[in-house]
């Protein structure tokens, strides 16, 4: 495995572990007989050796391949790469190697779309370049994919980065008539991300060694097994603690969750491409089974997706349960729209 970042705070013994992901998703345009798939395990293998993780499971549906890492996950489908990567990895290193091989390999030379995503770090001075910083990821990004707009969101201490690229020229309206018009090959799409931190520790408990035997127990004491139905589970529970699980199905759909259960640093993050039209049940099974006292939602939305209307209802939640709403905001890109909202548990 991997080289693992735990360090031991010397002042009070406790252990530290960065939950926090960097996440990249890149979509290339449709092309006859491309698929990222043909790129082979061996090849994937090189690519990680980059970031500085490893594979540690793989399972696959019909359209997409799925893999748990020694640091978060990758999925690899027809013409979109998914990498989600925690601790002190480095993923934008790879994606030089990763668009190379998408056109030597699988047959893709046009990107279509970017996102590039993460939570402030709790240590952002552990991280290496370029992550220590976020201009130091703006600028390595536009050097791969020219002029891409990034933007803050949220308050300082808890604000969410993202990248994108920009629309070519001209309006919103104008590019999302054009995308319809010249894309009709592009499916409907729509991601939910549940960043949660300083999470209940008698939940935490449930991914250490000592309480659970394996990860299948883990997986359903904490009801991580009911959150999205029908899921094909690859979850792996690390030692001494630590979770991470991978769910697949039939109609390309997955789920990703990642544990740190270390009460000094407890992190959570769900994230789905499941198409629902009202996201509240997810939601609120997701805080059920996780206890956290803040988190970060993100909803991303294609307008032909029901997720579309998902991310309109969620611009109305000034509560979701127990949680209040300290910051939200609605973006609009070209060929998606983004709600950002992060919310903090009622003073008890
Ligand atoms: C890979 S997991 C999940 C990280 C994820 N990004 C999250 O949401 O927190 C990290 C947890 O596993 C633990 N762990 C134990 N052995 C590890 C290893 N070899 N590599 C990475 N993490 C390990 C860490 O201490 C931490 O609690």
């Amino acid at each position: 495995m991997a080289e693992t970042e735990i360090i031991s705070s010397s002042e009070n013994n406790e252990q530290f572990f960065e939950g926090v992901e960097k996440l990249i998703e890149i979509w290339f345009t449709p092309a006859k007989n491309a698929d990222l798939r043909k790129i082979t395990r061996q090849q994937w293998e090189n690519v990680l050796k980059i970031v500085r993780c490893e594979i540690i499971s793989f399972t696959q549906s019909e359209l997409v391949d799925a893999y748990v890492l020694s640091e978060s996950s990758m999925f690899v489908s027809r013409r979109r790469w998914i990498l989600k990567t925690c601790g002190t990895t480095t993923p934008l290193r790879c994606v030089r190697a990763v668009l190379s091989l998408a056109r030597d390999v699988a047959g893709h030379s046009r990107v279509h779309n970017v996102f590039y995503s993460r939570r402030e770090f709790a240590r952002p001075a552990a991280q290496l370049q370029p992550h220590d910083n976020f201009d130091s990821e703006v600028k390595l990004l536009d050097s791969f994919f020219g002029d891409g707009r990034a933007y803050i969101m949220g308050p300082e201490k808890d604000c969410w980065y993202l990248y994108t690229l920009l629309p070519l020229e001209g309006t919103v309206d104008a590019l999302e008539k054009e995308h319809c018009a010249a894309n009709e090959l592009l499916e409907p799409d729509q991601t939910i991300e549940i960043l949660m931190s300083d999470l209940d520790p008698a939940v935490m408990e449930i991914f250490t060694r000592q309480y659970s035997a394996n990860a299948a127990q883990a997986t359903r004491e904490s009801g991580i097994d009911k959150i999205i139905p029908g899921m094909v589970i690859d979850d792996f529970l690390f030692d001494p603690c630590g979770y991470s699980m991978n769910g697949v199905a039939k109609d390309g759909c997955y789920m990703t969750i990642h544990i740190t259960p270390e009460p000094a640093c407890s992190y959570v993050s769900f994230e789905s491409n499941v198409p629902v039209s009202c996201y509240e049940e997810v939601i609120t099974r997701v805080l059920q089974a996780f206890r956290p006292n803040k988190f970060v939602l993100t909803v991303f939305a294609t307008p032909d997706s029901p997720g579309a209307e998902a991310a309109r209802q969620l611009k109305k939640f000034p509560a979701l349960g127990t949680y209040s709403l300290l910051d939200g905001q609605h973006c609009r890109f070209a060929g998606y729209s983004l709600q950002y909202a992060l919310y903090c548990k009622f003073p008890s």
